[in-house]
């Protein structure tokens, strides 16, 4: 398969699972034939995908001979929506497991962005056999910062547009959710935008479920040493979403992990240093 093929539509999935106490419909992207897997988690903004958070990411890896897979979590874009009244991170987990039975995959390389991260490292001590290498990208891991007040200005402002989600809102939020805004577009904030009105009830939900319990993410740093896979974190040196000492306590916990701090660069290191974080991965990947 090559790039030309790679778009949303072409590579839209549903799947059904049943994993423990949940029965959902999820929603997925799969692209490319390779033999192997790297599964793709998105972070927690409203109309929030995979598709949003990796465009920029999936054709390198399916042209270097990697099947990806984007999946759409509980709550997000397509999938069906939920109530978290638990911890998010564990959720997301149990759900990727559900999708990798379905599609009989055993094993997969995660690439978790922000909750995507947090739920990574869940996956991780869960489903430790499941699982080869880890790249966390400003995420891994819930709890304080040394450094910064919590919950971060960037946090506060992705759950103002929750509860009011207009285009002042998103704008207000995407203007420091990256350190160069003139990459932002009328297109992305229109796209981002739809994707948020077309689904309420997702809105709703996440309203409803940090009002249940406003720690989604747990604090996994007691547990890090537990987690042999080797891991690739990468942050920007400005995020001002999920603070980079997050970073710095992800790698003092875990064993086999490395760290990559852009500079120019707040919390979508993916798609604000496509080029060089797609070479990244890939050379960490595949060595
Ligand atoms: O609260 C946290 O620790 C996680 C925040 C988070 O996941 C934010 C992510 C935002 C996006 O990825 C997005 O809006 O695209």
């Amino acid at each position: 398969m090559t790039s030309q093929y790679l778009t949303e539509a072409a590579t839209s999935r549903f799947v059904r699972i049943r994993e423990g106490d949940l029965d959902l419909q999820l929603h997925y992207n799969d692209c490319g034939q390779g033999d192997r897997v790297v599964v793709m988690l998105h972070g927690s903004g409203p109309g929030a995908s995979g598709w949003a958070n990796f465009n920029r990411n999936v054709a390198p890896l399916v042209e270097a001979g990697f099947r990806v897979i984007l999946l759409d979590c509980p709550g997000w874009s397509k999938s069906d929506s939920i109530v978290c009244e638990g911890s998010r991170s564990d959720l997301n987990a149990s759900a990727l497991k559900g999708l990798l039975d379905a599609l009989d995959i055993d094993k997969v390389d995660i690439l978790g962005n922000s909750m995507g991260g947090h739920s990574a490292v869940a996956f991780a001590l869960r489903y430790p056999e499941r699982l080869g290498k880890l790249v966390l990208m400003g995420g891994g891991t819930g709890g304080a910062s040394l450094f910064t007040p919590m919950p971060t200005e960037g946090i506060k402002r992705l759950q103002g547009l929750y509860r009011a989600p207009t285009i002042d809102n998103l704008k207000a939020m995407m203007d420091i959710f990256v350190y160069d805004t003139s990459d932002l577009t009328e297109e992305l904030f229109q796209a981002r935008l739809d994707n948020m009105l077309a689904r309420r009830d997702h809105l709703e939900n996440f309203v409803k479920s940090i009002a249940a319990n406003p720690k989604q993410f747990p604090d996994f740093s007691p547990r890090l040493g537990e987690i042999v896979a080797e891991t690739l974190v990468i942050w920007g040196r400005q995020d001002r979403f999920v603070p980079m000492d997050t970073g710095l306590r992800l790698v003092a916990g875990l064993p086999n992990a490395e760290l990559h701090l852009f500079n120019r660069c707040g919390h979508w290191a993916q798609w604000e240093h496509a080029d060089k974080f797609n070479r990244m991965v890939l050379d960490f990947l595949t060595h």
